[in-house]
Formats: structure tokens, sequence, C-alpha cells
């Protein structure tokens, strides 16, 4: 039964008991803009395949990322140092699209293809020295519809949510400090998912 509380509930809600916020806004594009910026993202974006360095050997992950920005930001992953590509207009427009709804600011993205359920992110919090502190991410998910994870630093307690086709997610405050967050593999979904994170670099 609804009571006055459900009724008045809106998006967005914060999905974490403590410590930090994350709002879930849920879909944020209709049907026919998600289907067209699956397609532009799949088929567009010079993907590339991530390296890491682990027990100094360089390997190169199946998921697939690329990164844009406002300027050419200059940027060191594994002691491997990358710039940012520049702005496409569907990029332009996404990070628009995120700035409204969540009344923060973005000037760079890192976008993430997981092919199908096999891939997807350790646990992690992004806190990179050269994001703004504290600065929110935006999350936008197109395609397949997965599982994103969060667990305390301190007490493990864990949040799942489920990341819908065209949604928008947003980690702010002291979140990153205080969460890890992940993307856990899963063998039921068969289909490819894009993730773009909208992120401030400061310089
Ligand atoms: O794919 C996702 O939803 C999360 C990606 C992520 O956590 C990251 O790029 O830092
Ligand atoms: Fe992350």
């Amino acid at each position: 039964m609804n009571n006055l509380f459900d009724e008045i509930q809106d998006f967005p809600i914060n999905i974490l008991p403590k410590d930090g916020v994350t709002e879930y806004y849920g879909k944020v594009f209709s049907d026919a803009e998600c289907e067209k910026y699956y397609q532009y993202l799949f088929n567009q974006i010079p993907w590339e395949n991530d390296e890491a360095v682990i027990f100094g050997k360089l390997i190169y992950t199946k998921r697939k990322v690329a990164w844009f920005g406002e300027k050419e930001f200059e940027y060191t992953y594994s002691n491997r140092t990358k710039y940012a590509k520049l702005w496409t207009p569907e990029l332009l427009a996404l990070k628009q699209k995120c700035e409204e709804v969540s009344c923060e600011t973005y000037n760079s993205c890192l976008l993430n293809l997981y092919h199908d359920g096999s891939e997807g992110m350790a646990y992690h919090s992004d806190g990179e020295k050269d994001l703004k502190k504290h600065g929110a991410i935006a999350s936008l998910t197109f395609g397949a519809e997965r599982k994103f994870s969060f667990k305390h630093k301190v007490s493990k307690e864990r949040i799942d949510i489920s990341l819908e086709n065209g949604s928008l997610l947003v980690m702010k405050g002291t979140t990153q400090e205080n969460w890890l967050h992940r993307l856990p593999p899963t063998t039921k979904v068969k289909s490819p998912r894009v993730n773009l994170t909208f992120r401030t670099i400061e310089e």
C-alpha cells in the first residue's frame, strides 16, 4: 500500500546509508535517445583496449576505454601517459544533460565498453589526485542493464543497485573517500554496455 512518503518520494534518492552521497536518477533519456546514443557510442568512439601493469608486465584488458575532455588533459595511468581527445558534439550533449540534471559541472569523461557480462571492473574508488576533491562524478549507462556494488571501506557494508539503460548515477561528497565501487562480472548478461563517467580534472 502507498503511504504519503511513497507518494512524495521522488528521484533522486541517496542510495548510501552514510558517509557519502550517491544519487540514482533512473532513466533520464527516452528509448529513442538511448538507441541513438548507444549506436553512436558503440560504433563511433575510437575504443582502445585498456592497459595495466600487473607484476611488472603490461597487459591489455578485454574491456575497452576512451578518454575525452574540454582540453587535451594529460593523465597518467599504470605509468603510461595519455591525452584526452576533444569533445564530440554528441559527448558534449551528454555532458550538458548530466550537468542540467545533476546541477554540477564536468570537464572530462572516461568511457568504458563492456562487451558482455564476462567483463567488469574490480573494487576501486575514483580518488585520483588530478580529480577535483569531493567533485561529483556522473555515470551514464547505455545498453545492457548491469548490477553496480558499493562496499564501505571500514564497515564492509554493501549496497547493490541495478543501472538501467539510459540511467544516470551521480557519486559526490565523501563517497570516494569512504566507499569502493565495482561492476561485478555476471554470466547472465550477453550484450554490451557502454558507461560514461563525467568528471572534473583540476589543473
Ligand atoms: O561501468 C561502470 O558503471 C563504472 C565504471 C567506473 O567505476 C569507472 O570508470 O571508474
Ligand atoms: Fe569508478
